[in-house]
């Protein structure tokens, strides 16, 4: 089994992965987000239902959601993009103005629920390994909404509203897939779906530094699946 690390031990990586080894948040966020793209593509190709709806949070797993949107539009998906909480910057708004030209849709919040009805699948982009319990108020009705679909959904990095040490806790909701960045967080653990991990921008020598593998990625692959 691919070891697991806590909340504390993901946020000093990714400092350390923007500090010491170069690289900026939007390289490691466009292979993040294409990797969620191409979990997607493995569990659920464009010939099972093209229609996705993507949950953007505010910090950057929901980041990870914008660029998984470009990729699934280019891999023949129609995703949509709900974003409950929209985030500024330059990062944020390049991404927004990205899909703008790749002519993918926002959801408003009122249409919302027969936004859900629609979907083949979903993608969960709320929340990361920042996310600490509990959900806040106005992120609530859109979480009763996933915990309660029928649908498939993938979660990016950590179901959201779990804690990322401790698991599901009262969370109700159970992603059908979790696509891992980096390395899996500790609620991986409590997970019953198809796990799969990337984020392929690691050296074995940095993993080996930071306590945590490198999954034995092959070829061209950018997802890496945990057969339990
Ligand atoms: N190291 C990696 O592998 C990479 C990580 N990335 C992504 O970055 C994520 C971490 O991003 P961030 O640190 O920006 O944080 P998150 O995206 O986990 O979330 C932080 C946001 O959620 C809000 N929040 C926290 N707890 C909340 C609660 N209880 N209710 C409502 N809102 C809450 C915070 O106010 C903040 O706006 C990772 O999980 C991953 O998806 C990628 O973008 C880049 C590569
Ligand atoms: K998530």
């Amino acid at each position: 089994m691919i070891k697991r690390i806590s909340a504390q031990q993901a946020a000093r990586i990714d400092k350390e992965l923007m500090g010491t080894c170069g690289f900026s948040i939007d390289q490691l966020m466009e292979l993040a987000g294409q990797a969620v793209a191409h979990a997607l593509y493995r569990v659920h190709p464009p010939s099972k239902g093209s229609k996705v709806l993507v949950l953007v949070g505010p910090g950057n797993n929901g980041g990870d959601g914008l660029v998984a949107s470009r990729h699934l539009s280019l891999m023949g998906y129609e995703p949509k993009v709900y974003c409950p909480k929209p985030t500024s910057g330059a990062l944020f708004d390049g991404l927004r103005t990205q899909l703008e030209v790749f002519r993918v849709p926002y959801v408003d919040t009122k249409d919302l629920p027969s936004a859900f009805s629609t979907a083949d699948i979903i993608v969960d982009a709320l929340f990361g390994f920042s996310f600490k319990p509990p959900v806040r108020e106005s992120f609530v009705p859109v979480m009763d909404l996933l915990s309660s679909t029928s649908k498939p959904t993938v979660a990016v990095d950590i179901p959201s509203s779990w804690d990322v040490d401790n698991g599901p806790g009262d969370s109700k909701f159970n992603p059908s897939v979790l696509v891992s960045l980096t390395a899996p967080k500790k609620c991986a653990d409590s997970f019953k779906g198809r796990h799969f991990i990337g984020g392929r921008f690691i050296t074995p020598a940095f993993a080996q530094k930071y306590d945590f593998d490198v999954p034995p990625y092959e070829g061209t692959q950018q997802v890496f699946e945990e057969l339990n």
